[in-house]
């Protein structure tokens, strides 16, 4: 009996130390799910809203009692009879709710939490764990993860202009390798940041990377490449970089501010192709702003020809805008976060017409998250091939890898997506 009978719904903290919404969704025989939802600090225009109450006299506006109560009073009487084990229906009837596809009255905070706590129940009432539900009979796919090194931008109190700089294993033959690899990089990262006069105890960023104490933003880029060697590893053979750009952030109006200047958008072209020469950069993120469709289209074979060149903030994990870029060429790899798309449904449905037109997906966590693991099993069971989670410092990030290390340990016969997972965009699609 998967029928939806009770929907609970509280104020939770996230990693920032914000509210975001609770929910536990209980079934008629008794089986319950629950989930903590996700918030950016680097929001893209097109992705869901959040409902925030804006009262400054609590959490200094970022409380989220209106998105509560919108879970018990709007929401769950429109799921509560609904069977649990029919996602898709569960997805239309909370979205149903609100007129604005974005979901900004009723709160995609609101809607994500009895989404993804209704997956849960059903999972937890089926009595398999939650990758084995979601993937029917597919073999569990661990992923490639993409993790967070240095940080700079909304996450770090701008200590960089660039958002994010991270290490891809590529080289690795599993995930526990993988991971391994990684937190000997983010190790050696943390020395050579304190060898060369930054501070590595008192900085870190948002999603556990190290901020703060680097000439510039290039810099970022030989850190970690250094740390790879440091590490006893091969920059490119065994660990590549990724870099998120976070444009968006970066635009002024007129331009891309990179270390004090305004770079035009050639320069700015000229500028990351030259990173892309001179580091062994294996995935761009965000390069230009979202809605910058034609600078997109132009940049895509410059840029995406012999790496991935990932969407996130530009295609907001929206099927339309994804539909959009893959008509014009734009990118090769969209990046998946749960809470752009507003339901479970609507992100699975992003992962699958981004596989149908041979892209990448990465499945992604926010930099406020929470210590919930839901995410590493959608990473396996949708298959999604690479995850990014940000560090392998602070729990709300280590729930997730840990959850993906026992997956790989215990769930009997698994595949590792390796460097696989990005070679449709590096052998060209
Ligand atoms: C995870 C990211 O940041 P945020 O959650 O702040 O959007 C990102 O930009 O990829
Ligand atoms: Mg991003």
């Amino acid at each position: 009996m998967t029928t939806i009978s009770e929907v609970l719904a509280w104020e939770a903290l996230d990693s920032r130390g914000r509210p975001t919404v609770g929910c536990r969704v209980i079934l008629a025989d008794g089986a319950s799910g629950r989930a903590t939802v996700p918030s950016g600090a680097s929001t893209g225009g097109h992705e869901a809203r959040e409902r925030r109450d804006g009262d400054p006299d609590r959490y200094g506006g970022h409380g989220v009692r209106g998105a509560v109560d919108a879970v018990r009073t709007t929401l769950a009487p429109l799921v509560i009879g609904l069977d649990a084990a029919d996602q898709e229906a569960v997805d239309a009837a909370l979205e149903s709710a609100d007129d604005d596809p974005l979901l900004g009255a009723v709160g995609a905070n609101a809607v994500l939490a009895v989404s993804l706590a209704t997956l849960l129940a059903a999972a937890a009432g089926s009595g398999r764990p939650l990758w084995r539900h979601v993937s029917g009979d597919a073999v569990p796919l661990l992923p490639l993860p993409m993790v967070n090194i240095v940080s700079g931008g909304a996450h770090a109190g701008r200590a960089l202009d660039i958002q994010d700089v991270l290490a891809v294993p590529v080289g690795a033959t599993s995930f526990a390798q993988a991971l391994e690899w990684v937190s000997r990089v983010r190790a050696a990262a943390g020395e050579l940041l304190a060898q060369r006069g930054g501070t590595t105890t008192a900085l870190v960023a948002d999603e556990g990377g190290l901020a703060g104490g680097l000439a510039d933003n290039e810099a970022a880029l030989a850190l970690v490449t250094d740390a790879v060697e440091h590490a006893g590893l091969a920059p490119g053979e065994h660990v590549g970089l990724a870099v998120d750009l976070a444009a968006n952030q970066l635009h002024d109006g007129t331009g891309y501010r990179l270390d004090g200047e305004t770079l035009d958008a050639a320069a700015w072209r000229a500028r990351l192709e030259r990173w892309c020469r001179d580091y062994p950069v294996v995935s761009l993120e965000d390069v230009l702003v979202e809605d910058d469709w034609a600078g997109w289209a132009a940049a895509t074979p410059a840029l995406g020809a012999d790496r991935q060149l990932l969407g996130d903030d530009l295609f907001a994990t929206n099927a339309g805008r994804l539909r959009q870029g893959i008509d014009q060429g734009v990118a090769n790899a969209v990046l998946v976060k749960p809470n752009q798309a507003g339901t479970v449904s609507r992100a699975r449905a992003v992962t699958e017409l981004a596989r149908a037109a041979g892209y990448a997906t990465v499945i992604s966590a926010r930099s406020g998250d929470t210590e919930d693991d839901w995410l590493a099993d959608l990473a396996v069971g949708w298959r999604t091939g690479q995850l990014k989670v940000g560090s392998t410092m602070r729990s709300e990030r280590t729930a997730k890898w840990n959850r993906l290390l026992e997956i790989e340990a215990t769930a009997g016969p698994t595949e590792f997506a390796g460097a696989a997972a990005l070679s449709r965009s590096l052998a060209r699609r």
